[in-house]
């Protein structure tokens, strides 16, 4: 974990390092993608087959590849009730918050007479990677598929790996519940590529969304252009804002419950006051004696935890729109000024009582979140991510007469002479007509 104090004459440079912190491990990952992707795409299922056995130690057939309905009712039943009731809180909230979000479609008539507005509709078809390499991820399949349900999607294929051929039947009940159409158990980036390129037994989709590592998230950037895609919602982390006020065990857990997802999670401390940091870092050191996942949590503090204090909570926003933080906790007595402040941020978590995993679960806004500072130009997963505007214009003969010239000389001038006629050819008819008449 790094120490940085914004007091320190070297802070500019500690704070550059670390805003890098991460490129080349991200970096190191573009050249095996690549390949990955080529393979899926020149030999489609077989590629499939040989990366999902050499990757997840899963042996898969073509014809085994699509988890099959009977998998999925018995998986289903295995799981406890009190799980199912706890899976049914996650929904009906993640379900009542994107509903929320659906847009109304535009329609006016403006000062010419043209009406002009603008349709929302659903994609056809959608692919969604659900993570499941280092952990399952039940949470994820209802963060990517209840949107997407929402939003009028017909065709909902999921893509999961089962490392060990083993079927997590809390992520197939999840995908039950939330209206995923197909499931396959193909995982990392030849997930992400057979649903953008298709193989004969995955058929191509639309868009590709989903939180991944950063294989799944490198090949995510490479599909982009052939199909859509929702963010970069590559490996986790958060920035915790903290003043003295906080115990330190329950900073040091927010910030390890990023640091547990993934060796290249990031879990970064800003707090004005000395004491709280160095009260965390002895409480993280405490909590990685005994949490279960240690190894993992304690490679990503190690290599990407900071602890960075700051002069005031001003000073704090100021960083974090410069780091664009996939999550954002404001754990302060007044967190008002420092949520109007910041601009740059994935998800806000206010107040002490709002840790960021309960957003992870059962708040209501999707988790899948844009990482690597990518929060400063986009956004988390939403029902836009499912649905696409048509605009549409209609206009009769008052209203051709009244804004059809200017179209003519602008036409006229890009030296674009079709265009020019395809409206005077109009305005000449209507002339006729009228002098005519
Ligand atoms: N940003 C978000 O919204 C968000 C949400 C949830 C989870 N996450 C992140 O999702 C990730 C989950 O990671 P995970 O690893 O547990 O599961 P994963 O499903 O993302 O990755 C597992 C896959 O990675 C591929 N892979 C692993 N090692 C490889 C190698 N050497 N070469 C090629 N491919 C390889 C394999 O295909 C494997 O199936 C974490 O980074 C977590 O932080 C992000
Ligand atoms: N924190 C992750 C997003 O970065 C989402 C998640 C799912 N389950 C637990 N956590
Ligand atoms: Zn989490």
């Amino acid at each position: 974990m790094k120490r940085l104090d914004t007091t320190q004459p070297d802070f500019r440079a500690q704070f550059a390092a670390l805003l890098a912190d991460r490129d080349s491990d991200t970096a190191r990952v573009d050249g095996p993608v690549t390949e990955i992707l080529a393979a899926v795409r020149a030999r489609g299922d077989e590629a499939l087959c040989e990366f999902t056995n050499r990757f997840d130690r899963t042996r898969v057939t073509p014809a085994t590849l699509r988890i099959t309905e009977a998998e999925i009712e018995a998986a289903c039943a295995k799981v406890p009730t009190e799980l199912l009731a706890a899976l049914e809180v996650a929904a009906t909230r993640i379900e009542s918050f994107h509903r929320a979000q659906m847009p109304a479609d535009l329609r006016y008539v403006d000062g010419a007479g043209v009406t002009l507005g603008m349709r929302w509709t659903a994609l056809d078809s959608v692919g969604l990677y659900v993570p499941g390499g280092k952990a399952a991820y039940p949470s994820s399949v209802l963060m990517n598929a209840i949107p997407a349900h929402v939003a009028g999607v017909r065709r909902i294929a999921m893509c999961v790996p089962t490392p060990d051929g083993v079927l997590n039947p809390l992520v197939l009940a999840a995908a039950r519940r939330a209206g995923v159409t197909e499931i396959y158990r193909v995982g990392g980036a030849q997930a992400v590529g057979a649903m953008a390129y298709g193989t004969a037994t995955i058929a191509p989709v639309d868009r590709v969304v989903g939180p991944g590592n950063a294989y799944v998230a490198e090949a995510k950037r490479q599909v982009f252009g052939k199909v859509g895609i929702d963010s970069i919602a590559g490996p986790s982390e958060v920035v915790v804002i903290a003043d003295a006020n906080n115990d330190p065990r329950a900073i040091a857990l927010d910030l390890l419950a990023q640091a547990e997802h993934d060796p290249m999670a990031q879990s970064i401390l800003i707090t004005p006051d000395a004491d709280l940091a160095n009260r965390v870092a002895r409480a993280v050191a405490t909590e990685l004696e005994t949490l279960p996942r240690a190894e993992i949590a304690r490679a990503s503090w190690d290599a990407h935890g900071a602890i960075m204090t700051v002069r005031n909570l001003d000073e704090a926003a100021d960083l974090v729109n410069k780091i664009a933080p996939e999550h954002l906790e404001l754990m302060v007595d007044t967190p008002e000024p420092v949520f109007e402040r910041v601009r740059h941020a994935g998800a806000i978590f206010i107040g002490r009582y709002c840790p960021e995993a309960i957003g992870d679960y059962v708040g209501g806004p999707n988790h899948v979140l844009p990482t690597s500072r990518t929060a400063r130009f986009s956004s988390g997963l939403s029902v836009f991510d499912f649905i696409k505007r048509t605009t549409f214009i209609e206009a009769q003969a008052e209203s051709l007469r009244e804004i059809g010239p200017a179209a003519v000389s602008l036409a006229e001038a890009e030296g674009l002479d079709a265009h020019a006629l395809s409206v005077s050819v109009r305005l000449d008819s209507l002339m006729h007509a009228h002098n005519g008449a």
